[in-house]
Formats: structure tokens, C-alpha cells, sequence
């Protein structure tokens, strides 16, 4: 699956290449505002945790969570609970998620905003930095070191910062070994969507002083996010649980001061 994901993304990518060429995107990408420093963002204490919120309209384990006509409304939401970093999904195929929808919520608040997508290629961080991210998603399980390295060293180039995505000890070390000062560990499979909530706490340990620690996926409660806060989490990504249930800015605000 996580194959398949990174092929479908690269191929809808090289559909927008059709349109609009590297060399033209790279122009447009440079020119573009400057990217937030999220590193230095999520490295700042807190009282609780820091946030990072997204605009989620299904993925492939649940089908369709929400409907979302209006991300930048969302995206308010998020802003106004105290969120450090909105997610956005821009996968299309089983997320049903565009770049459309980070324009619109990078046009709507001041917050940094993530480019998530299944990344593959130089073109797709160009078409990040274009659109308004300032922060990209690199999945450990989908990509080879060689890739590994050239898409995080390229990011950094363009003034991305860069969540390191990693599942287990070994991703750990090849996401350390090509730098990475982001590094999120997502407690589901992306190639099984098994949920494994103490992989986090199990890899914690692994991550070194000065780089941030992120927890991602299948936070519920503040108890979760307070579990994740005493394990060593600068920050948790959440999703689900904040577009399905409605009141996105109390959700927020109440995972945001969980200590
Ligand atoms: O909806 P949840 O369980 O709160 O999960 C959010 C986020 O962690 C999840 O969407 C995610 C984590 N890594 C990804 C990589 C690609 C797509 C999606 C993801």
C-alpha cells in the first residue's frame, strides 16, 4: 500500500509537470514567501505539548472521516485552539486531499502548515514550497537512503524543514544518518495500518537531545496526548479524532495544555 501511494502521488505529480515544468516551478517555488523555521518553532517549550493539527478528509484504513468543504475554516479552528503546525493532506487518490487545499490554508492563517503527501521526487518539495508549506512530510518506508538523503538535503536548501517519518529502530538510524532534526514516529503501519501506541515510547529513547520528537496517529484523549507529553513528545500530530467529532479549537486548546 505504501508503495502503491508513493507511485500514484509521483504519478499525479508528473500529470502537474505536464503543465508547469521544473525549471519553471523552481523559479516560482524560490520566489515564494519565506518558510517558518518549524525546527526552531516545536523546539520551543511549553506548558503542554505543541500541536500539530490536520485537515483530514479520509484515509485508506477508515474510507471517508469528514467532508471538509472549507479547509482554510478549519484551518481557523485549528489556529485559534493553539495549534503550532497544521497538517495538511494533499494526496488525492485515498485521502482525497490537493494542493488546492494548502494554498487555501496557507492563505487563511499565519501558522507553519505541512505538506502531507507520500514525496518522492525534487519537484513535489518545489511544488511544497510554491504552495505554502513550510514544513514537508519524508516517509522513512517509502524511499531508498540515496533518495533519503537528496530529497532531505534539498528540502533544507529551499528553507523546508522536514518531518522524518520512521516506524521502527532501524528507520530511526537512516532518518539520524541523513540528518534529520524532525522525527516522527508514527505508531501506525503504514504498509499493515496496524496500531502499535507504544511504539513511541519504545523508540523515544532513540532520538537525540536536539532533535524534535514527534508522535503521530491515534490520539484520542488528552490522557493520550498526556502519555505521549511524559514519554518525551515535543509535539503529537493528531487527525481523526479532531475533524470527526466537531469543536475543532476546544479540542485543540485541550490537547495543547495537556501536561
Ligand atoms: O488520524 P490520526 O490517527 O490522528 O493520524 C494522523 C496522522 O498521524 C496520520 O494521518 C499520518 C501519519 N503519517 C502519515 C503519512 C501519510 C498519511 C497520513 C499519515
Amino acid at each position: 500500500m505504501l508503495d502503491a501511494l508513493t507511485a500514484g502521488a509521483l504519478e499525479d505529480a508528473e500529470a502537474r509537470r505536464g503543465d508547469l515544468p521544473y525549471d519553471e516551478l523552481d523559479t516560482v517555488a524560490r520566489a515564494s514567501r519565506t518558510p517558518i523555521d518549524v525546527v526552531a518553532l516545536l523546539s520551543q517549550p511549553v506548558d503542554g505539548v505543541h500541536v500539530i493539527a490536520e485537515v483530514k478528509r479520509a484515509s485508506p484504513s477508515k474510507g471517508r472521516i469528514a467532508d471538509i468543504p472549507e479547509p482554510a475554516a478549519l484551518a481557523a479552528a485549528y489556529a485559534e485552539g493553539g495549534a503550532s503546525v497544521i497538517s495538511v493532506l494533499t494526496e488525492g487518490r485515498r485521502f482525497l486531499g490537493t494542493l488546492d487545499d494548502l494554498r487555501a490554508v496557507r492563505a487563511a492563517v499565519d501558522v507553519a502548515v505541512l505538506r502531507k503527501d507520500f514525496l518522492s521526487t525534487r519537484y513535489q518539495l518545489l511544488e511544497a514550497r510554491a504552495a505554502g508549506a513550510d514544513l514537508v512530510l519524508l516517509i522513512v518506508a517509502a524511499l531508498d537512503d540515496a533518495t533519503l538523503a537528496d530529497l532531505h538535503g534539498f528540502a533544507e536548501e529551499l528553507g523546508l524543514s522536514v518531518l522524518v517519518e520512521v516506524h521502527d529502530a532501524d528507520e530511526v538510524a537512516r532518518a539520524l544518518a541523513v540528518g534529520a532534526r524532525i522525527v516522527g514516529v508514527n505508531t501506525r503501519d503504514l504498509k499493515t495500518f496496524e496500531m502499535h501506541p507504544e511504539r513511541f515510547t519504545e523508540l523515544r529513547p532513540l532520538i537525540p537531545a536536539g532533535v524534535v520528537a514527534v508522535a503521530e496517529s491515534g490520539v484520542q484523549s488528552v490522557g493520550d496526548v498526556q502519555a505521549y507529553k511524559a514519554a518525551g513528545a515535543h509535539a503529537v500530530l493528531v487527525g481523526e479524532t479532531l475533524v470527526r467529532d466537531g469543536e475543532p479549537a476546544a479540542r485543540v486548546a485541550a490537547f495543547r495544555s495537556a501536561s
